[in-house]
């Protein structure tokens, strides 16, 4: 028996949408800029398989959700300490792409993978002979966990990242000057807007939160595809920083890990029962899908989702 009906997933979506209205879509990235603002959707994938609602067919990039993903693969190539030497564990109360705590905190490393100069400093741990191996092997774990080969990058999205980063330029050349990185900064951004740009929809989104919960193996296959040891890592992160400086709130409002990208993407993984992918365009000030939140909240409410 699935724990929702359709109906009742349509009726939270009709409940959220209006939300919707509060908020901004991110403009930046000016690819972004194009997403409609009304926009919702939401899957929510358990053991009995997948329900829908909402704008379900919409296609969105992963933004922020990938740091998750890179953070995994990091993790399976070089191990916990070696990771861990290079980025911190702890929450910032800071926005994602801030700069100031990279400054203050001695010796300088990125207090955590979910900030941008954390995930960035991630993304360059992947192993792989060039950008396009690395890239593959992100592509590859997504396709994954989503069960969805055809997944790729949208380089419309990736160019114009490229194209406008310059704060993300500013924190790699920091990175750098402080040897915490050591590579050509072009290159890194250039593998780091693509994984950023990787596109899906919700569905897929609900799969890849499900595998997080079902501790890293494929509910159709059994195969493991990340350890138990990577994907509790991995939800830790989510529940302390994967809102940003909105994560405290959120933790206590819904209580379920869950990572948010400036697309509007929002993954959410509540272990051993479900993972949700939820897209809303509509930001909040904190950078979070304004809708998707409430969404999330409501649903957590419904189902007694609360891990705490
Ligand atoms: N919050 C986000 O989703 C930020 C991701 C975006 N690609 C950036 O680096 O600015």
């Amino acid at each position: 028996m699935h724990c929702i009906t359709d109906e009742e997933l349509i009726a939270l979506v009709d409940q959220a949408r209006p939300f919707c209205k509060e908020g901004e879509v991110s403009d930046y990235i000016p690819a972004l800029g194009k997403a409609e603002q009304s926009d919702l959707s939401i899957a929510v994938y358990t053991e009995d398989g997948c329900r829908s609602a909402g704008d379900v067919e919409k296609l969105f990039t992963l933004q922020s959700v990938s740091k998750i993903l890179t953070l995994a693969i990091a993790l399976c190539d070089l191990g916990v300490e070696r990771v861990f030497e290079k980025v911190g564990m702890e929450p910032t109360g800071d926005p994602f792409n801030s700069i100031s705590k990279l400054e203050n905190n001695k010796p300088s490393k990125p207090l955590n993978p979910m900030i941008n100069a954390g995930a960035l400093t991630v993304t360059n741990l992947i192993k792989g002979n060039n950008n396009n191996d690395k890239l593959e092997r992100i592509l590859n774990l997504v396709r994954a966990m989503a069960c969805n080969p055809k997944i790729n990058y949208n380089s419309f999205v990736a160019e114009s990242e490229y194209e406008t980063a310059y704060l993300n330029r500013s924190l790699c050349y920091f990175l750098k000057a402080h040897k915490v990185i050591d590579c050509d900064v072009e290159q890194l951004l250039d593998i780091y807007t693509k994984q950023c740009a990787i596109e899906l929809n919700c569905i897929d989104l609900s799969r890849i939160g499900f595998v997080l919960a079902n501790n890293g193996v494929d509910p159709d296959t059994g195969e493991t595809i990340l350890p138990r040891k990577i994907t509790r890592i991995v939800t830790t992160f989510m529940v302390t920083c994967g809102m940003y400086n909105e994560s405290g709130e959120f933790a206590i409002k819904a209580g379920i890990p869950a990572k948010s990208g400036v697309s509007g993407a929002l993954l959410s993984s509540v272990p051993g029962r479900m993972g949700i992918g939820v897209y809303g365009p509509a930001l909040n000030e904190k950078g979070n899908s304004i809708a998707g939140t409430k969404l999330l909240e409501e649903l957590s409410e419904k189902l007694q989702l609360n891990i705490f």
